[in-house]
């Protein structure tokens, strides 16, 4: 579709769209003719038939009006391919400095030893370490997961040289080990380093595992001096900011067993009291702007969940195409990556694949320009998240950030940098409203998401074939229920809020995306047309009696001749 020979991106409309949109006016005929039977045979000739008619009718008219607002996301979607070799031609000496965030919450629900896995995948994607840092925010504010972070610290010290050197992929040590090797015997060398790295890497899990199980850290496996904040009153609700940087600077410390340097390694537990709201992973989003601004400061910020680990190790090159090509770069907001599952069972049952968002949905979305953020394998320009409204000339800062200091002076850093972790640093702030993640709603990545449109920011989907991330979904009935009964209320909330897409999105955003934020802002009122069209037909039918014209009156109108009278063609829309 749009590629110059400059250009760091192609994008590709989908392909045969023609016959898809025969098909979809084809839909629309059927959707017309069964509105009109509808109204013109209402039966009257009794009361409760009359209202189940028109219950049907009522149904069938919303399902219309939902089919058209999801033509918004089919009509035309939208696939782009990058071109790293020519951003590394033209920007390999001048990347930015990239800042991931990650965010867990309970050492229990996300065990540590899997949290490091994400941690380690983040620290070793093949980008220069010296301009990657990656924060860690603890909700639960857990001495084990701190403990975790120092021994998978000491840990990527050999980890990161092995997945140069044999171009691993993917940079989780579990997923690696577990699930992607194939070990091969032909290859003398890795199988012999292989085994090697996987003992240790064992080890380790076994040392945080053993320690979670436990439920605190023995004394002596407590060597870095920040233990010393976990007091014993403290509780994951009720206790001051810790701040620990345990990797920062240019010495020995801060590199691995070959000598390169290592990413920077932040651990941050904001500070919680029992009379505060945190505003949950939205209020820690917060934290790690504010406490990464004085640290870092990169200007592109990656956003992960604690069970998200990288798949690929190319994704931030891919996401930085979008940043820097010469033509649409400079209004790029965030680039977003579809959230993949590696836990889905062979038969995804309750379809948590999210297949339909992932291919269809987010490409046609994107023909608007406004792909959804959905809080996690997200890239985000750090301006954009924090409030900043796109305007034509703004030019942005690729060289800023802070230079690594000494760990020394790291520790003064930290207590600098502390209040702004602190439970009142936004009293009287425009935090969580027009600055940062936006607070108060249930999915506060597609509240934010959409602000950042409304600000004028554009975003994208990419989706390469080899996934770039790769979580834990939900696999059981009640997990999935939970999940999507939360995104239905959240979005259901942000279209009856004053920053509704369906109601006022189209005087800041293109109507396509109106639409296509809309479909999933009804989700939940979904509901009621469709228990209503599950329960009525079949109560009638249990009476004999069909909503739906029989084969033979079909026939009949097509002026052909059908006898078979009992057939009734089932007409539904969905
Ligand atoms: O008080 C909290 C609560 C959660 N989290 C973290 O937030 C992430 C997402 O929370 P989770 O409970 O796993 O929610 P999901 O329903 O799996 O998350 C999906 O939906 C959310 C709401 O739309 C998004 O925020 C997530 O990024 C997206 O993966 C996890 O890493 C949590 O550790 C916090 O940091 N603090
Ligand atoms: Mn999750």
């Amino acid at each position: 579709m749009s590629t110059s020979s400059s250009s760091l991106f192609k994008t590709n409309g989908a392909k045969g769209r023609s016959l898809y949109k025969l098909y979809a006016s084809f839909i629309l005929v059927c959707i017309l003719s069964i509105l009109f039977y509808r109204l013109t045979h209402i039966p009257l000739e009794h009361y409760s038939l009359t209202f189940a008619w028109i219950s049907l009718f009522a149904s069938e008219l919303w399902f219309s009006f939902y089919w058209i607002l999801t033509q918004s996301v089919r009509w035309n979607p939208i696939y782009h391919q990058t071109f790293k070799e020519r951003l590394l031609q033209r920007h390999g000496n001048e990347l930015p400095m990239v800042d991931v965030f990650i965010c867990t919450a309970d050492p229990v629900a996300e065990p540590p030893s899997l949290v490091m896995s994400t941690v380690l995948s983040m620290m070793a994607y093949d980008y220069p370490k010296e301009k990657l840092s990656v924060y860690l925010s603890d909700d639960a504010g857990s001495e084990l997961t701190f403990y975790a972070l120092c021994e998978a610290c000491k840990f990527a010290k050999h980890w990161i040289p092995f997945c140069n050197k044999f171009d691993v992929e993917p940079r989780s040590p579990n997923a690696f080990f577990f699930k992607a090797y194939h070990f091969s015997s032909s290859n003398l060398s890795i199988s012999k380093e292989w085994s090697q790295m996987k003992d240790m890497y064992e080890a380790m899990i076994n040392r945080i595992d053993f320690v979670v199980t436990q439920g605190k850290v023995p004394q002596e496996l407590k060597q870095h001096q920040g233990f010393s904040k976990w007091t014993s009153n403290m509780t994951s609700r009720n206790h001051d900011t810790i701040i620990q940087i345990l990797i920062d600077g240019n010495d020995e410390k801060s590199m691995d067993v070959e000598g390169n340097l290592l990413p920077r390694v932040i651990y941050i537990a904001r500070e919680k009291r029992p009379q505060h709201h945190h505003n949950f992973k939205a209020g820690s989003m917060n934290v790690l702007l504010r406490v990464s601004s004085q640290i870092s400061n990169g200007p592109i910020i990656l956003n992960v969940d604690c069970d998200m680990y990288s798949n690929n190790s190319q994704s931030i090159k891919d996401a930085l195409c979008f940043f820097f090509d010469e033509e649409k770069g400079h209004e790029t907001g965030f680039v977003q990556y579809p959230q993949n599952y590696d836990n889905i069972t062979k038969n995804d049952l309750y379809d948590n694949s999210l297949k339909v968002i992932n291919k269809a949905e987010h490409p046609g979305l994107d023909s608007w320009e406004g792909t959804l953020y959905i809080g996690t394998g997200c890239f985000h320009r750090r301006e954009a998240l924090q409030g900043r409204k796109y305007s034509k000339g703004y030019i942005e800062d690729w060289k800023r950030g802070v230079d690594r200091k000494s760990v020394d002076s790291a520790s003064v850093l930290e207590e600098k940098v502390k209040h702004l972790a602190s439970c009142t640093y936004e009293f009287n702030t425009l935090w969580g409203k027009e600055i940062g993640l936006r607070y108060g709603c249930a999915v506060e990545d597609i509240l934010t998401g959409l602000a950042m449109h409304y600000n004028g920011w554009k975003s994208k989907f990419l989706d390469p074939e080899r996934k770039a991330f790769l979580g834990v979904g939900p696999t059981t009935l009640e997990q999935t229920l939970i999940q999507f009964k939360r995104w239905s209320e959240g979005n259901f909330q942000i279209l009856l809020s004053k920053n509704s897409p369906l109601l006022f999105g189209y005087q800041k955003i293109k109507f396509g995306a109106c639409m296509g934020y809309s479909i999933y802002g009804l989700w939940a009122v979904n509901s009621f047309p469709t228990l209503t069209y599950l329960l009525i037909p079949p109560l009638l039918l249990l009476n004999g009696i069909s909503l739906f014209p029989k084969l033979q009156r079909v026939v009949e109108c097509t002026k052909d001749v059908g006898h078979e009278k009992n057939n009734i063609i089932p007409l539904c829309l969905n």
